[in-house]
């Protein structure tokens, strides 16, 4: 048995529509994911005992101090998971390289629990057994998404995916903030803020989809839509500095990503997306910048 190396991509929502909170603590969702090309990795190689190192990728700016190395990882309870449904003992040693912004709405940890699931099941050699979507909605309600890539609209939690058509490549410069937001205090923020309304049904956007189809940055730019960002802005008002920011250095688009705090532009062309890097960074309204695009394949066995 040798190593196994799987990455897996980032995320950014193009459009999320938060239906009213359920009996479960969930909110039903019409979530527009779409994978980008910034991508964990997730080494398994075969150990005495579970053991889990947590590093960042070589050049890569991402702060990865605060990222757990027990049982709390994801990665580590993805191994813990497929190890169970196996009926093996869970001896492997995980290295995890970090490029996706930790707790940042980028979806890091669920790429690197669906990247731990699929390098453990190549790893024991699970034969096809394993129905890994079904344990990645186990594991979080971004872990399917991680595994599948490119473009979907998620439904319930935001696990139920079916894949979206997109009809060319877009291009996206991420500012990463200093620190990072926590997923369920920005869902009781959204839910604090709409206090005392009635919340409709989510809605999906018909607009978003054909933008998406035709490979419009322009539309896409337009229809792009998070109802999380008003909470995240509450928590962090700090950030409407930098979505203003890239605004007006000339982005098609900016919006918070997903729970946040990392805000996402669209640019028009590689080379608009390197100038806006660049020019958001001299403002200084970023920790710093990345760029990506998108769509991205999901993880993928290297
Ligand atoms: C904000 C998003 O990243 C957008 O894709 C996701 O909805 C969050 O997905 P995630 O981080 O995988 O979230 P989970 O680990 O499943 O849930 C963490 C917490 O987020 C809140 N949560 C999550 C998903 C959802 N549909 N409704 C929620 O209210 C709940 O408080 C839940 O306890
Ligand atoms: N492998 C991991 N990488 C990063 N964080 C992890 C990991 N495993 C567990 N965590 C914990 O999960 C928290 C959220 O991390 P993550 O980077 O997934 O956030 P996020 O990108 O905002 O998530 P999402 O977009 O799915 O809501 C971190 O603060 C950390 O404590």
């Amino acid at each position: 048995m040798t190593a196994i190396t799987v990455r897996a991509p980032a995320k950014v929502n193009v459009g999320l529509s938060v239906g009213p909170l359920r009996d479960d603590g969930y909110h039903d969702l019409v979530n527009v994911f779409h994978a980008v090309s910034l991508f964990d990795e997730v080494t398994a190689a075969p150990a005495d005992r579970l053991q889990v190192r947590v590093e960042a990728a070589p050049g890569s700016p991402v702060p990865v101090a605060d990222v757990p190395v027990d049982d709390r990882n994801l990665a580590v309870r993805a191994a813990r998971l497929v190890a169970a449904r196996l009926g093996v003992e869970p001896r492997v040693a995980l290295r995890v390289r970090k490029a996706i912004p930790v707790a940042g709405g980028m979806a890091g940890g669920s790429a690197d629990a669906a990247a731990a699931l699929l390098a453990c099941a190549r790893l024991w050699d699970d034969g096809g057994r394993l129905d890994l979507m079904e344990l990645a909605a186990e594991l979080g309600s971004d872990v399917p998404f991680a595994l599948m890539g490119g473009t979907a609209v998620g439904l319930g939690r935001g696990e139920r995916l079916t894949p979206l058509p997109t009809g060319g490549t877009f291009h996206w410069v991420f500012a990463m903030a200093h620190g990072g937001l926590s997923t369920p205090a920005v869902y009781a923020e959204c839910d604090r803020l709409r206090a005392g309304r009635r919340v409709p049904p989510p809605e999906a956007s018909d607009e978003l989809a054909a933008a998406l189809a035709a490979g419009s940055a322009k539309d896409l730019a337009a229809a792009l839509h998070n109802d999380l960002q008003p909470a995240a802005l509450s928590l962090r008002p700090d950030l409407r500095r930098t979505l203003d920011a890239g605004r007006d250095l000339g982005a098609l688009g900016a919006l918070v990503s997903g729970s946040g705090p990392t805000c996402a532009f669209l640019a028009e062309s590689d080379r608009h997306a390197a100038d806006l890097a660049a020019a958001l960074a001299e403002r200084g309204v970023a920790a710093s910048t990345l760029r990506a695009t998108g769509p991205a394949p999901g993880a993928t066995v290297l």
